[in-house]
C-alpha cells in the first residue's frame, strides 16, 4: 500500500454552497504538503472527503493506482478538525481501543501506546481522563491516535492550532520524521511560518479552488522580486513612478521602503540612484515574498 496520495476533481456542494470545485492535486511518498487557505475554503471538506467519511459529488482519491477503500482507509492517520476523542475515558484505554480498532493485537496496541505517550510527553496522563487534560495535552492525545496504528498516509486538520513551542517542535519533529519514512502527509494550518518552514509544498486554496500549488520557493520566486531599501525620507513617495516598480509601500515610521519589481523592466542601480537622491541609503537588499503575503495575495484575487 505505497504510493501517492491522489485528490483527482473533487466536486462538492451543500446545497446552494459550492465548498469544493475541481480539487486537484497529489502528495508523494515522503513528502510534506501544506493544504492553507482562509476560513471556509474548503480544506477540511477536501480532508473529509480522503477519510471516507463525506462523500463528495464527484472526482476521486486515490492511493498510487487503488481508490481508497475500507481496507485502505484503516492505515490512514487522521486528526479531525473537530477533535474526536472520548472526553470521560481514560488516555492510555482510549489509544489501546482505538490501536485495537484498527485491527493491533493486545499487545501491539499497548507497546504502541507506550511508545507514542513517551514520544509526545502524555506518558504521565495515561491514567487520567482525556477531558481533564488541558486543550494542548488533548491534541497531543489527538496525535497519538492518529499515529498509534503505524499509518501508511497522514491527514491532519490543523495539528498545530493551540500547541505550545515545545509541542510544535515535537509535532514537526514526528512530521518529518514520518515523511522520511516515505509516507505521504498532508496538513492544514492557519501558521504560515510553521508550514514555510516545514513543508515542500503547499497548495493554497480559496473558494474551493486550488489558487496556487507548488514548492514554497517557487511560488515566492514566481510572485516577484522585491526590494527593500532603509534611509531614504517615505514621506515623499520617492519610488513612485520608477519603471519596474509594480507596487511600493512605505513604512513611514521606520522609513522603510519595500518594492515590488518586474524583474524583466526593473533596474536596481537606478532605483539605488534614486533613493540616494532622496538620501542616505542604510540597507538595500532584494527579498522574494513570505509565504503570508503570497496568501494574502492569492486569497484577494
Ligand atoms: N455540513 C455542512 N453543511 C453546510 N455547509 C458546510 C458544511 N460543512 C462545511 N460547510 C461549508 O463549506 C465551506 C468549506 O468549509 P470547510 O470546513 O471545508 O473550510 P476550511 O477551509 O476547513 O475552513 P477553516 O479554516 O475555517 O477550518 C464553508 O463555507 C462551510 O461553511
Amino acid at each position: 500500500m505505497n504510493g501517492a496520495l491522489i485528490i483527482d476533481g473533487l466536486h462538492k456542494r451543500y446545497g446552494e454552497l459550492i465548498a469544493l470545485q475541481d480539487m486537484t492535486f497529489q502528495v508523494s511518498p515522503g513528502e510534506i504538503f501544506g493544504f492553507v487557505g482562509s476560513n471556509g475554503a474548503g480544506k477540511s471538506t477536501t480532508m473529509r472527503i480522503i477519510l471516507g467519511v463525506l462523500a463528495a459529488d464527484a472526482g476521486s482519491v486515490r492511493l498510487g493506482d487503488h481508490p481508497i477503500d475500507l481496507q485502505t482507509r484503516r492505515r490512514i492517520g487522521y486528526m479531525p478538525e473537530e477533535r474526536g476523542l472520548y472526553p470521560k475515558m481514560k488516555v492510555g484505554e482510549q489509544l489501546v481501543f482505538l490501536a485495537r480498532l484498527h485491527g493491533m493485537s493486545s499487545a501491539a496496541a499497548r507497546e504502541s501506546v507506550s511508545r507514542w505517550t513517551n514520544r509526545l510527553g502524555v506518558e504521565q496522563r495515561v491514567n487520567d481522563d482525556v477531558g481533564d487534560l488541558s486543550l494542548g495535552n488533548q491534541q497531543r492525545v489527538q496525535l497519538a491516535a492518529a499515529l498509534i496504528h503505524d499509518p501508511r498516509v497522514l491527514v491532519l486538520d490543523e495539528p498545530f492550532s493551540g500547541l505550545d513551542p515545545v509541542a510544535v517542535d515535537v509535532m514537526s519533529d514526528v512530521l518529518k520524521e514520518k515523511a522520511a519514512e516515505g509516507i505521504p502527509v498532508i496538513f492544514s494550518s492557519h501558521q504560515l511560518d510553521l508550514v514555510q518552514r516545514l513543508c515542500d509544498r503547499v497548495g493554497i486554496v480559496a473558494r474551493g479552488q486550488m489558487r496556487a500549488l507548488g514548492r514554497v520557493d517557487d511560488l515566492r520566486a514566481r510572485d516577484g522580486v522585491m526590494l527593500e531599501i532603509a534611509g531614504p525620507s517615505t514621506r515623499t513617495r520617492w519610488a513612485d513612478g520608477i519603471a519596474g516598480v509594480v507596487q511600493a509601500d512605505y513604512d513611514t515610521e521606520a522609513d522603510l521602503t519595500t518594492l515590488r519589481l518586474d524583474p524583466a523592466v526593473a533596474d536596481d542601480q537606478a532605483i539605488l540612484t534614486a533613493a540616494l537622491r532622496v538620501g542616505p541609503v542604510h540597507r538595500f537588499a532584494t527579498t522574494t515574498p513570505s509565504l503570508t503575503e503570497l496568501f494574502r495575495e492569492v486569497v484577494a484575487a
